[in-house]
C-alpha cells in the first residue's frame, strides 16, 4: 500500500504529509507530478503549499497537469484521495470535488488553529468519529473561502457530502469561528464519492505529537481503508 503524495511546482507540504503518513505506519512517498502516478499506487495525497506561485487562481495551473487525468482515474477505480489546502484547491479545480476556494474574507494570509465539526462520520476520513465531534487543526491559507452556487450547496448537503464544518470548542457554527467567509462555514467536503475529499485546514500538520496536536491523525488513517 503505497500513498503518492504529488509534489508539483510550489509544492510545500510533500515532505509533511510523508513523514505524517509513515508516523501512522502508512506507506507514502513523492512523487513528482511529471513522472506521472506509480503502478503501485493505493492512495493519493494532493498536498500543501503555493503551486505556480497561485498564480491565476490557487491549485488552477497544477489542476491542469497531465497527471490530474490519471488521478481521476485512479479516483474513478475507488483509490482514496485527499486534498490538503493547496490539494484541496488542486482537487475543486480539477473537477474533483465541487465549488472553488476563493480569497478569504480577511484578504489576508491566515495561519492559526481552529475548530472543526465532523458533519459525516461515515466516510473513510471520519469513521474514527462520530457525527458532531470536534477537533483542533491548524490553517494556513489566503484563499481558503469555500464559494459554492445555492444549487450545489443544496446537493452537497442532500447528498451528505460535507465533510467538516469551521465551529467553535463547543461545536456551535458561529461566524466568529468562521475563519475565511465560507458559505455555510464549510471546511471539507466529498467528491462524487466518499473516497475523495478536500480539506482546506492540515490534518498532516497535527498528527506529530511533538507539532502541536495529534487531531488530525484519525483523518489521514482514511488511507488505511
Ligand atoms: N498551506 C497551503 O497549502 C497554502 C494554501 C494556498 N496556496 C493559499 O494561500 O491559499
Amino acid at each position: 500500500m503505497t500513498v503518492a503524495v504529488i509534489q508539483f511546482g510550489g509544492s510545500n507540504c510533500d515532505r509533511d504529509a510523508v513523514r505524517a503518513l509513515n508516523y501512522l505506519g502508512i506507506d507514502a512517498e513523492r512523487v513528482w507530478h511529471e513522472d506521472g502516478l506509480p503502478e503501485d499506487t493505493t492512495g493519493i495525497m494532493l498536498p500543501g503549499g503555493f503551486s505556480y506561485g497561485d498564480y491565476l487562481r490557487a491549485g488552477a495551473m497544477a489542476a491542469r497537469s497531465p497527471i490530474m487525468a490519471e488521478v481521476r482515474e485512479a479516483a474513478d477505480d475507488g483509490v482514496p484521495v485527499l486534498g490538503v489546502c493547496n490539494g484541496a484547491q488542486v482537487g475543486s479545480e480539477s473537477g474533483l470535488t465541487a465549488g472553488a476556494f476563493t480569497t478569504n474574507k480577511s484578504a489576508r494570509f491566515q495561519c492559526e488553529h481552529v475548530h472543526l465539526r465532523v458533519e459525516n462520520a461515515d466516510t473513510p476520513w471520519t469513521e474514527e468519529f462520530d457525527e458532531g465531534d470536534v477537533i483542533e487543526v491548524p490553517i494556513a491559507h489566503g484563499e481558503g473561502r469555500f464559494e459554492i452556487t445555492d444549487e450545489r450547496y443544496d446537493e452537497l448537503e442532500a447528498n451528505d457530502q460535507i465533510l467538516f464544518r469551521y465551529c467553535d470548542a463547543d461545536g456551535n457554527l458561529t461566524d466568529e469561528a468562521n475563519p475565511n467567509g465560507s458559505t455555510g462555514n464549510v471546511a471539507g467536503i466529498l467528491g462524487d464519492d466518499d473516497s475523495v475529499a478536500v480539506l482546506m485546514p492540515h490534518p498532516e500538520r497535527a498528527t506529530l505529537p511533538d507539532v502541536g496536536g495529534t487531531d488530525g491523525a484519525d483523518v489521514l488513517t482514511g488511507f488505511r481503508v
